[in-house]
């Protein structure tokens, strides 16, 4: 059986950007052009709705996790009229310039101080960042591949080793799937099944002790920020798995017991892309029975969570984005919010309509921007 520890000191070395110096934006979102300095401290973007306040954020997390916040495809992040859109950032410490380009009918291309990386992916938690937003909503509202993909964001960007086994597990799922359909019309032999359900055994345990290993580090933390907010109910986070094998060799059993079942349902029936993270409230799945208001508390207790392991993991806080979220909390959520921002955070972007309310706290260090349709100002 693998030991989390074990696992996770390989091969985890990689060079951490802390901070961005100014961020380049050109044809991104509904930005033209735009170069902006940022503080190394507080940043708060203020503006009416639909000026390009999130527009902002997402090009940072795209920069982060090469990913678009709102998970649409990559050509509908290009300014309308423009063939593509370069996203860039200089960082604080070094100079050192990452860059994103977006090119419509093109993968996209991530650059280190102007030279082309293999892969986009390479970018992957160079420049750790936590962000808040409504899209987190999901992972207490959304279904269990929305709660997979905030895992597998999370754990990839702060251990590579888990980013190599979820490449090559998916990779290997992809090719077992492939034989599950082949074998609807022809024969397909053990042997070819073998070496893939080998890959998906190894990868999948070793992704597996990677993220209950992450969950049970959230859930304490989840739990007392969840109670810091003023609700008197018990939450509760844990990794569930769908099947019980508990290392990798169960799961290569598994996973050869179910070729045939497996046949006949089209797709693989065993392995962590099925497992999930429940939450629960007082005992109850989150997802059915909390209101708006306890979904919401729960989302912002487990993001909450992510920064403070995160900071633990990496020694220093991540980049912070925050959407828009303290506007729609209580004096007392919104309260308990700014003094988790002012403990944990580093560097923090923050966005809102009025700029009163990211707080007096906040506002007398931070840097103070307007954004009006696709320009940011100091305020
Ligand atoms: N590819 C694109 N090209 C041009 N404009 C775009 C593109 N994608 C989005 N936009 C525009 O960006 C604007 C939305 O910006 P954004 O989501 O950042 O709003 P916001 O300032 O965060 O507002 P809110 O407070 O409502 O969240 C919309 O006007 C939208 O039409």
């Amino acid at each position: 059986m693998l030991e989390a520890d074990s696992i996770q000191k390989a091969g985890e070395t990689r060079i951490r950007e802390l901070g961005v110096a100014e961020v380049i934006l050109d044809g991104f979102r509904n930005y033209d052009h735009l170069q902006l300095s940022l503080s190394p401290g507080f940043n708060v973007l203020a503006g009416r709705n639909a000026q390009g306040k999130t527009n902002f954020l997402e090009a940072l997390y795209l920069l982060a996790t090469t990913r678009l916040l709102r998970g649409q495809r990559d050509a509908e992040a290009v300014y309308d009229g423009r063939s593509r859109a370069i996203v860039a950032a200089e960082m604080l410490e070094g100079r050192s310039r990452l860059a994103i380009t977006l090119e419509r009918g093109v993968r996209k291309r991530a650059s280190l101080n102007g030279l082309n990386l293999p892969r986009a992916a390479d970018l992957i938690g160079r420049l750790p960042c936590v962000s808040i937003g409504s899209e987190d909503m999901a992972i207490v509202r959304g279904e269990p591949t929305d709660r997979r993909l905030f895992l597998d964001l999370e754990l990839s960007s702060l251990y590579p080793g888990y980013l190599r086994h979820l490449t090559l597990y998916k990779r290997a799922l992809e090719q077992r799937n492939a034989l599950l359909r082949d074998a609807r019309e022809n024969a397909v032999p053990a042997a070819l099944y073998e070496p893939w359900e080998a890959q998906l055994a190894e990868h999948g345990a070793a992704l597996r002790v990677y993220r209950r290993n992450f969950v049970d580090r959230l859930a304490p933390t989840t739990e007392t920020t969840h109670a810091r907010m003023g609700s008197g109910e018990k939450i509760r986070v844990a990794y569930a798995a769908k099947d019980e094998t508990a290392d990798s060799n169960a799961l290569a059993d598994a996973l050869a017991a179910t070729r045939m079942a497996d046949v006949a349902r089209g797709g693989t029936s065993c392995g962590p892309h099925r497992d999930d993270m429940t939450v629960e409230i007082e005992g109850r799945e989150g997802r059915l029975y909390g209101s708006q208001g306890q979904q919401r508390t729960s989302v912002i207790a487990v993001k909450i969570a992510t920064l403070e392991v995160a900071r633990q993991e990496l020694g220093v806080p991540p980049l912070l984005l925050l959407d828009d979220i303290l506007s729609d909390l209580d004096e007392r959520r919104r309260a308990l919010l700014v003094e988790v921002v002012l403990e944990n955070a580093g560097q923090a972007v923050l966005t809102c309509t009025e700029a009163d309310s990211a707080g007096a706290r906040i506002l007398e260090q931070a840097r103070v921007f307007e954004v009006v349709s696709g320009t940011v100002n100091p305020l």
